[in-house]
Protein backbone atom coordinates (compact mmCIF):
# COMPACT_ATOMS: atom_id res chain seq x y z
CA UNK A 1 0.00 0.00 0.00
CA UNK A 2 1.74 3.06 -0.59
CA UNK A 3 2.47 5.67 1.58
CA UNK A 4 1.47 9.20 1.34
CA UNK A 5 2.42 12.40 2.36
CA UNK A 6 -0.76 14.18 2.97
CA UNK A 7 -4.27 12.78 2.46
CA UNK A 8 -6.70 15.46 2.20
CA UNK A 9 -10.33 15.05 2.83
CA UNK A 10 -12.75 17.56 0.46
CA UNK A 11 -15.93 18.42 1.89
CA UNK A 12 -18.22 19.63 -0.76
CA UNK A 13 -17.75 18.46 -3.81
CA UNK A 14 -19.67 21.67 -6.26
CA UNK A 15 -18.51 23.53 -8.67
CA UNK A 16 -15.13 24.21 -6.78
CA UNK A 17 -14.82 21.18 -4.92
CA UNK A 18 -14.61 19.19 -8.29
CA UNK A 19 -11.68 21.34 -9.77
CA UNK A 20 -10.07 20.97 -6.38
CA UNK A 21 -9.91 17.35 -6.62
CA UNK A 22 -8.05 17.84 -9.56
CA UNK A 23 -5.81 20.46 -8.67
CA UNK A 24 -5.10 18.11 -5.59
CA UNK A 25 -4.38 14.62 -7.79
CA UNK A 26 -1.45 16.29 -9.48
CA UNK A 27 0.36 16.16 -6.53
CA UNK A 28 1.78 12.15 -6.12
CA UNK A 29 2.29 12.52 -2.90
CA UNK A 30 -1.33 13.11 -2.04
CA UNK A 31 -4.07 10.78 -1.94
CA UNK A 32 -7.59 12.84 -1.59
CA UNK A 33 -10.92 11.53 -0.03
CA UNK A 34 -14.18 13.55 -1.23
CA UNK A 35 -17.40 13.99 0.71
CA UNK A 36 -20.66 15.15 -0.35
CA UNK A 37 -24.56 14.97 0.82
CA UNK A 38 -25.62 15.00 -2.73
CA UNK A 39 -26.80 11.26 -3.57
CA UNK A 40 -25.77 11.67 -7.03
CA UNK A 41 -22.05 12.79 -5.91
CA UNK A 42 -20.22 10.05 -7.47
CA UNK A 43 -21.77 10.51 -11.21
CA UNK A 44 -20.87 14.18 -10.54
CA UNK A 45 -17.26 13.42 -10.00
CA UNK A 46 -17.01 10.61 -12.88
CA UNK A 47 -19.22 12.99 -14.94
CA UNK A 48 -16.75 16.39 -14.48
CA UNK A 49 -13.41 15.29 -13.09
CA UNK A 50 -12.25 13.93 -16.22
CA UNK A 51 -12.99 17.60 -17.99
CA UNK A 52 -10.90 18.92 -14.87
CA UNK A 53 -7.77 16.90 -14.94
CA UNK A 54 -4.71 17.36 -16.91
CA UNK A 55 -4.74 17.55 -20.51
CA UNK A 56 -2.72 14.35 -20.97
CA UNK A 57 -5.20 12.39 -19.66
CA UNK A 58 -7.86 11.69 -22.74
CA UNK A 59 -11.32 12.51 -22.08
CA UNK A 60 -12.91 10.03 -24.17
CA UNK A 61 -15.93 8.75 -21.85
CA UNK A 62 -14.29 5.18 -21.94
CA UNK A 63 -10.47 6.41 -20.82
CA UNK A 64 -12.03 8.96 -18.38
CA UNK A 65 -13.77 6.28 -16.39
CA UNK A 66 -10.68 3.54 -16.29
CA UNK A 67 -8.73 6.79 -15.32
CA UNK A 68 -11.20 7.20 -12.57
CA UNK A 69 -11.46 3.75 -11.51
CA UNK A 70 -7.42 3.69 -11.91
CA UNK A 71 -7.51 6.25 -9.15
CA UNK A 72 -10.01 4.80 -7.37
CA UNK A 73 -8.42 1.35 -7.24
CA UNK A 74 -4.85 2.60 -6.08
CA UNK A 75 -6.64 4.55 -3.20
CA UNK A 76 -5.49 7.94 -4.44
CA UNK A 77 -9.19 9.14 -4.77
CA UNK A 78 -11.84 7.46 -2.30
CA UNK A 79 -15.54 8.34 -2.86
CA UNK A 80 -16.78 8.75 1.07
CA UNK A 81 -20.22 7.64 2.60
CA UNK A 82 -20.03 10.07 5.44
CA UNK A 83 -18.26 12.87 6.67
CA UNK A 84 -16.64 10.65 9.57
CA UNK A 85 -15.33 8.33 6.92
CA UNK A 86 -13.76 11.24 5.09
CA UNK A 87 -12.50 12.99 7.59
CA UNK A 88 -11.26 10.56 10.42
CA UNK A 89 -8.01 9.53 8.88
CA UNK A 90 -7.29 12.63 6.76
CA UNK A 91 -4.45 15.18 7.59
CA UNK A 92 -5.98 18.41 5.57
CA UNK A 93 -9.46 19.24 6.03
CA UNK A 94 -10.78 21.45 2.91
CA UNK A 95 -14.70 22.29 2.55
CA UNK A 96 -15.67 23.73 -0.23
CA UNK A 97 -19.58 23.85 1.10
CA UNK A 98 -22.46 26.89 0.27
CA UNK A 99 -21.03 30.48 1.67
CA UNK A 100 -23.19 30.34 4.85
CA UNK A 101 -22.13 31.54 8.26
CA UNK A 102 -24.10 29.46 10.33
CA UNK A 103 -24.11 25.92 7.76
CA UNK A 104 -19.87 26.03 7.78
CA UNK A 105 -20.12 27.18 11.51
CA UNK A 106 -21.58 24.09 12.06
CA UNK A 107 -19.62 21.60 9.56
CA UNK A 108 -16.60 22.42 11.48
CA UNK A 109 -18.28 21.52 14.36
CA UNK A 110 -19.56 18.10 13.24
CA UNK A 111 -15.90 17.91 11.34
CA UNK A 112 -13.75 18.13 14.62
CA UNK A 113 -15.92 14.96 16.73
CA UNK A 114 -14.23 12.44 13.97
CA UNK A 115 -11.37 14.00 12.44
CA UNK A 116 -7.44 14.03 14.30
CA UNK A 117 -6.90 16.59 16.72
CA UNK A 118 -3.76 17.90 14.75
CA UNK A 119 -5.37 17.92 11.22
CA UNK A 120 -5.26 20.94 9.28
CA UNK A 121 -8.80 22.81 8.76
CA UNK A 122 -8.97 24.70 5.62
CA UNK A 123 -11.88 26.93 4.46
CA UNK A 124 -12.16 27.80 0.41
CA UNK A 125 -14.67 30.86 1.42
CA UNK A 126 -14.99 33.71 -0.79
CA UNK A 127 -15.46 36.02 2.00
CA UNK A 128 -16.54 34.60 5.28
CA UNK A 129 -13.64 34.92 7.98
CA UNK A 130 -11.84 31.64 9.48
CA UNK A 131 -12.57 33.36 12.94
CA UNK A 132 -16.59 33.63 12.25
CA UNK A 133 -16.18 29.80 11.32
CA UNK A 134 -14.54 28.71 14.10
CA UNK A 135 -16.46 30.95 16.54
CA UNK A 136 -18.49 28.06 18.03
CA UNK A 137 -15.50 25.39 18.11
CA UNK A 138 -12.95 25.55 20.88
CA UNK A 139 -9.57 27.71 20.53
CA UNK A 140 -7.65 24.47 19.78
CA UNK A 141 -9.97 24.63 16.57
CA UNK A 142 -9.42 27.94 15.97
CA UNK A 143 -5.73 27.88 15.83
CA UNK A 144 -5.56 25.53 12.92
CA UNK A 145 -8.52 26.77 10.42
CA UNK A 146 -7.24 29.16 7.75
CA UNK A 147 -9.38 30.23 4.61
CA UNK A 148 -7.29 28.99 1.44
CA UNK A 149 -9.54 31.07 -1.15
CA UNK A 150 -9.47 29.87 -4.88
CA UNK A 151 -10.61 31.90 -7.74
CA UNK A 152 -12.71 30.00 -10.11
CA UNK A 153 -11.43 27.40 -11.49
CA UNK A 154 -8.92 26.62 -8.60
CA UNK A 155 -6.97 23.64 -10.75
CA UNK A 156 -5.80 26.64 -13.53
CA UNK A 157 -6.24 29.93 -11.33
CA UNK A 158 -2.66 30.72 -9.76
CA UNK A 159 -4.13 32.84 -7.11
CA UNK A 160 -4.95 31.47 -3.16
CA UNK A 161 -5.85 33.92 -0.61
CA UNK A 162 -4.75 32.30 2.56
CA UNK A 163 -6.70 34.60 5.27
CA UNK A 164 -5.37 33.74 8.88
CA UNK A 165 -7.34 34.16 11.51
CA UNK A 166 -6.48 35.98 14.98
CA UNK A 167 -5.60 32.82 16.54
CA UNK A 168 -4.14 30.91 13.10
CA UNK A 169 -0.85 29.68 14.28
CA UNK A 170 1.63 30.41 11.92
CA UNK A 171 3.20 27.45 11.51
CA UNK A 172 -0.47 26.67 9.77
CA UNK A 173 0.01 29.75 7.63
CA UNK A 174 3.63 28.69 6.49
CA UNK A 175 1.87 24.98 5.74
CA UNK A 176 -1.09 25.81 3.26
CA UNK A 177 1.18 27.93 1.80
CA UNK A 178 3.83 25.96 0.98
CA UNK A 179 1.61 23.21 0.15
CA UNK A 180 -0.12 25.33 -2.72
CA UNK A 181 3.01 26.30 -3.76
CA UNK A 182 4.38 23.08 -4.18
CA UNK A 183 1.08 22.11 -6.74
CA UNK A 184 2.55 21.26 -10.36
CA UNK A 185 0.69 23.52 -12.61
CA UNK A 186 -1.77 21.25 -15.09
CA UNK A 187 0.51 19.54 -18.11
CA UNK A 188 0.45 20.11 -22.20
CA UNK A 189 -0.78 23.97 -21.67
CA UNK A 190 -1.42 25.29 -24.83
CA UNK A 191 1.92 27.27 -26.06
CA UNK A 192 3.90 25.78 -23.31
CA UNK A 193 7.92 25.60 -23.61
CA UNK A 194 7.27 21.97 -22.41
CA UNK A 195 4.83 19.12 -21.60
CA UNK A 196 6.25 19.03 -17.84
CA UNK A 197 5.44 22.55 -16.62
CA UNK A 198 8.32 23.61 -13.98
CA UNK A 199 7.92 26.64 -13.36
CA UNK A 200 5.68 27.45 -9.83
CA UNK A 201 2.24 27.79 -10.90
CA UNK A 202 0.10 28.91 -7.90
CA UNK A 203 0.96 31.88 -6.13
CA UNK A 204 -0.64 31.85 -2.66
CA UNK A 205 -0.88 35.42 -0.92
CA UNK A 206 -0.88 35.71 2.94
CA UNK A 207 -3.03 38.85 4.12
CA UNK A 208 -2.12 40.21 7.32
CA UNK A 209 -5.88 40.98 8.02
CA UNK A 210 -9.70 39.49 7.83
CA UNK A 211 -11.56 41.86 6.41
CA UNK A 212 -15.13 40.50 4.27
CA UNK A 213 -14.47 39.11 1.31
CA UNK A 214 -10.83 39.44 1.42
CA UNK A 215 -8.71 40.96 -1.10
CA UNK A 216 -9.94 39.94 -4.82
CA UNK A 217 -13.11 39.83 -4.36
CA UNK A 218 -13.48 43.30 -2.61
CA UNK A 219 -11.48 44.35 -5.56
CA UNK A 220 -13.94 42.49 -8.30
CA UNK A 221 -16.77 43.52 -6.42
CA UNK A 222 -16.39 46.94 -6.66
CA UNK A 223 -16.04 46.93 -10.32
CA UNK A 224 -19.25 45.09 -10.39
CA UNK A 225 -20.88 47.76 -8.52
CA UNK A 226 -19.86 50.32 -10.83
CA UNK A 227 -20.42 47.92 -13.94
CA UNK A 228 -23.89 47.47 -12.96
CA UNK A 229 -24.32 51.21 -12.48
CA UNK A 230 -23.24 52.10 -15.11
CA UNK A 231 -25.25 49.41 -17.11
CA UNK A 232 -28.71 50.22 -14.85
CA UNK A 233 -28.10 53.86 -16.19
CA UNK A 234 -28.42 53.30 -19.47
CA UNK A 235 -24.53 54.57 -20.29
CA UNK A 236 -23.16 51.65 -21.93
CA UNK A 237 -24.87 47.96 -22.75
CA UNK A 238 -23.70 44.81 -20.75
CA UNK A 239 -21.79 43.25 -23.43
CA UNK A 240 -20.00 46.52 -24.38
CA UNK A 241 -19.01 46.95 -20.83
CA UNK A 242 -17.25 43.54 -21.13
CA UNK A 243 -15.65 44.61 -24.58
CA UNK A 244 -14.28 47.39 -23.14
CA UNK A 245 -12.60 45.19 -19.79
CA UNK A 246 -11.55 42.74 -22.04
CA UNK A 247 -9.80 45.12 -24.72
CA UNK A 248 -8.12 47.18 -22.23
CA UNK A 249 -7.89 46.58 -18.30
CA UNK A 250 -8.19 42.43 -19.07
CA UNK A 251 -4.58 42.45 -21.25
CA UNK A 252 -3.08 44.94 -18.89
CA UNK A 253 -3.64 43.99 -15.54
CA UNK A 254 -2.41 40.41 -16.93
CA UNK A 255 0.92 41.46 -17.08
CA UNK A 256 0.91 44.73 -14.52
CA UNK A 257 -1.18 45.12 -11.35
CA UNK A 258 -2.96 48.10 -10.76
CA UNK A 259 -0.10 50.18 -8.82
CA UNK A 260 2.33 49.15 -11.18
CA UNK A 261 0.61 49.79 -14.29
CA UNK A 262 -0.22 53.51 -12.69
CA UNK A 263 3.62 53.70 -11.49
CA UNK A 264 4.52 53.02 -15.58
CA UNK A 265 1.71 55.47 -16.12
CA UNK A 266 3.02 58.23 -14.67
CA UNK A 267 6.21 58.39 -16.37
CA UNK A 268 9.29 60.14 -14.96
CA UNK A 269 7.56 60.85 -11.69
CA UNK A 270 6.14 57.09 -10.85
CA UNK A 271 2.79 56.10 -9.01
CA UNK A 272 3.76 59.37 -7.25
CA UNK A 273 3.75 61.63 -10.36
CA UNK A 274 0.38 59.94 -11.66
CA UNK A 275 -1.76 60.23 -8.53
CA UNK A 276 -0.37 64.18 -8.89
CA UNK A 277 -1.40 64.50 -12.62
CA UNK A 278 -4.56 62.47 -12.57
CA UNK A 279 -5.54 64.01 -8.91
CA UNK A 280 -8.82 66.50 -10.53
CA UNK A 281 -9.89 63.92 -12.64
CA UNK A 282 -9.98 60.84 -10.10
CA UNK A 283 -11.59 62.88 -7.74
CA UNK A 284 -14.23 64.08 -9.93
CA UNK A 285 -14.96 60.20 -10.73
CA UNK A 286 -14.24 59.01 -6.85
CA UNK A 287 -17.04 61.38 -6.19
CA UNK A 288 -19.84 60.13 -8.63
CA UNK A 289 -19.55 56.62 -8.41
CA UNK A 290 -22.61 54.79 -8.45
CA UNK A 291 -24.21 53.05 -5.13
CA UNK A 292 -26.35 50.38 -6.35
CA UNK A 293 -28.69 48.35 -3.98
CA UNK A 294 -28.03 44.09 -4.27
CA UNK A 295 -31.25 43.81 -1.94
CA UNK A 296 -33.44 45.56 -3.94
CA UNK A 297 -32.38 45.85 -7.66
CA UNK A 298 -33.14 49.45 -7.64
CA UNK A 299 -30.71 52.47 -7.66
CA UNK A 300 -33.44 55.37 -6.36
CA UNK A 301 -35.85 56.16 -9.23
CA UNK A 302 -38.25 53.65 -8.72
CA UNK A 303 -39.93 54.34 -12.21
CA UNK A 304 -36.61 53.25 -14.11
CA UNK A 305 -36.21 50.22 -14.76
CA UNK A 306 -33.99 48.37 -11.97
CA UNK A 307 -30.77 47.84 -12.45
CA UNK A 308 -30.79 44.41 -11.43
CA UNK A 309 -33.46 44.02 -14.61
CA UNK A 310 -31.46 45.60 -17.04
CA UNK A 311 -27.98 44.19 -15.74
CA UNK A 312 -29.99 40.52 -16.52
CA UNK A 313 -31.64 41.29 -19.30
CA UNK A 314 -28.61 42.50 -21.31
CA UNK A 315 -26.23 39.73 -19.67
CA UNK A 316 -28.73 37.00 -21.15
CA UNK A 317 -29.44 39.00 -24.58
CA UNK A 318 -25.30 38.90 -24.96
CA UNK A 319 -24.14 35.57 -23.91
CA UNK A 320 -27.73 33.08 -23.16
CA UNK A 321 -29.51 32.03 -19.96
CA UNK A 322 -26.49 30.49 -18.94
CA UNK A 323 -22.54 29.28 -19.94
CA UNK A 324 -22.48 26.33 -22.12
CA UNK A 325 -19.87 23.78 -21.35
CA UNK A 326 -18.60 24.48 -24.97
CA UNK A 327 -18.28 27.83 -23.92
CA UNK A 328 -16.67 26.97 -20.89
CA UNK A 329 -14.11 25.06 -22.14
CA UNK A 330 -13.55 27.54 -24.97
CA UNK A 331 -12.65 29.97 -21.93
CA UNK A 332 -10.63 27.41 -20.13
CA UNK A 333 -8.09 27.15 -23.02
CA UNK A 334 -8.03 31.20 -23.72
CA UNK A 335 -7.22 31.10 -19.66
CA UNK A 336 -4.74 28.39 -19.92
CA UNK A 337 -2.90 30.36 -23.00
CA UNK A 338 -2.82 33.90 -20.82
CA UNK A 339 -1.94 31.77 -17.34
CA UNK A 340 1.32 29.62 -19.19
CA UNK A 341 2.61 33.25 -20.89
CA UNK A 342 2.66 34.84 -17.21
CA UNK A 343 4.55 32.23 -16.17
CA UNK A 344 7.27 32.29 -19.17
CA UNK A 345 7.58 35.66 -18.02
CA UNK A 346 8.18 35.47 -14.59
CA UNK A 347 10.43 32.69 -14.91
CA UNK A 348 12.26 34.74 -17.68
N1 LIG B 1 -18.07 29.31 -7.36
C1 LIG B 1 -17.04 30.11 -7.31
O1 LIG B 1 -16.71 30.80 -8.28
C2 LIG B 1 -16.22 30.17 -6.08
C3 LIG B 1 -16.72 29.70 -4.87
N2 LIG B 1 -15.92 29.76 -3.76
C4 LIG B 1 -16.42 29.28 -2.46
O2 LIG B 1 -16.43 27.85 -2.44
C5 LIG B 1 -17.50 27.37 -1.63
C6 LIG B 1 -18.34 26.42 -2.47
O3 LIG B 1 -18.82 27.15 -3.57
P1 LIG B 1 -19.32 26.37 -4.88
O4 LIG B 1 -18.45 25.20 -5.15
O5 LIG B 1 -19.50 27.39 -5.94
O6 LIG B 1 -20.76 25.87 -4.38
P2 LIG B 1 -21.65 24.69 -5.00
O7 LIG B 1 -23.04 24.99 -4.62
O8 LIG B 1 -21.29 24.49 -6.45
O9 LIG B 1 -21.14 23.40 -4.21
C7 LIG B 1 -21.37 23.26 -2.84
C8 LIG B 1 -21.43 21.77 -2.55
O10 LIG B 1 -21.48 21.56 -1.16
C9 LIG B 1 -22.34 20.49 -0.90
N3 LIG B 1 -22.75 20.58 0.49
C10 LIG B 1 -23.78 21.28 1.02
N4 LIG B 1 -23.79 21.12 2.36
C11 LIG B 1 -22.75 20.29 2.68
C12 LIG B 1 -22.24 19.73 3.88
N5 LIG B 1 -22.81 20.00 5.05
N6 LIG B 1 -21.17 18.92 3.82
C13 LIG B 1 -20.59 18.63 2.63
N7 LIG B 1 -21.00 19.15 1.43
C14 LIG B 1 -22.09 19.95 1.48
C15 LIG B 1 -23.47 20.61 -1.91
O11 LIG B 1 -24.11 19.38 -2.12
C16 LIG B 1 -22.69 21.09 -3.14
O12 LIG B 1 -22.32 20.01 -3.97
C17 LIG B 1 -18.24 28.61 -1.14
O13 LIG B 1 -17.78 28.94 0.14
C18 LIG B 1 -17.85 29.67 -2.16
O14 LIG B 1 -17.88 30.98 -1.62
C19 LIG B 1 -14.63 30.23 -3.79
C20 LIG B 1 -14.11 30.69 -4.96
C21 LIG B 1 -14.87 30.73 -6.18
O1 LIG C 1 -14.21 35.12 -8.63
C1 LIG C 1 -13.88 34.05 -8.10
O2 LIG C 1 -13.62 33.00 -8.68
C2 LIG C 1 -13.74 34.01 -6.61
O3 LIG C 1 -13.09 35.12 -6.16
C3 LIG C 1 -15.01 33.90 -5.89
O4 LIG C 1 -14.97 33.84 -4.68
C4 LIG C 1 -16.32 33.81 -6.61
O5 LIG C 1 -16.49 34.75 -7.60
C5 LIG C 1 -17.44 34.00 -5.62
O6 LIG C 1 -17.44 35.33 -5.25
C6 LIG C 1 -18.76 33.58 -6.24
O7 LIG C 1 -19.04 32.31 -5.79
Amino acid sequence: MTEYTHHIALVGAGTIGLSMLALHLRRPDTKVTVYDPRPDYESLVRAQLPAFLDSTLSTSREVSQNVINDLIASSRLTLAPSLQDAVQSATIIQEQTPEKLDSKQALWKEVVRFADREAHLWSSSSGIAASKQAAECDDHVAERLVVAHPFNPPHLMPLVEIVPGPQTKPERVEFVKTYFEDVPGPSHLPGSRNSQDRVQHYRPIILHKEVPGFVGNRLAFALLREACYLVGEGVVSARDLDSIVTASLGPRWAGSGVFESYHAGGGEGGIGGFLDKLAPTVKDVWGQLGRVDIQTGGQGDDEKEKWREVVVRQTEEAYGPNTSEETRLRKEVMLRGVIEMQKQCWSA
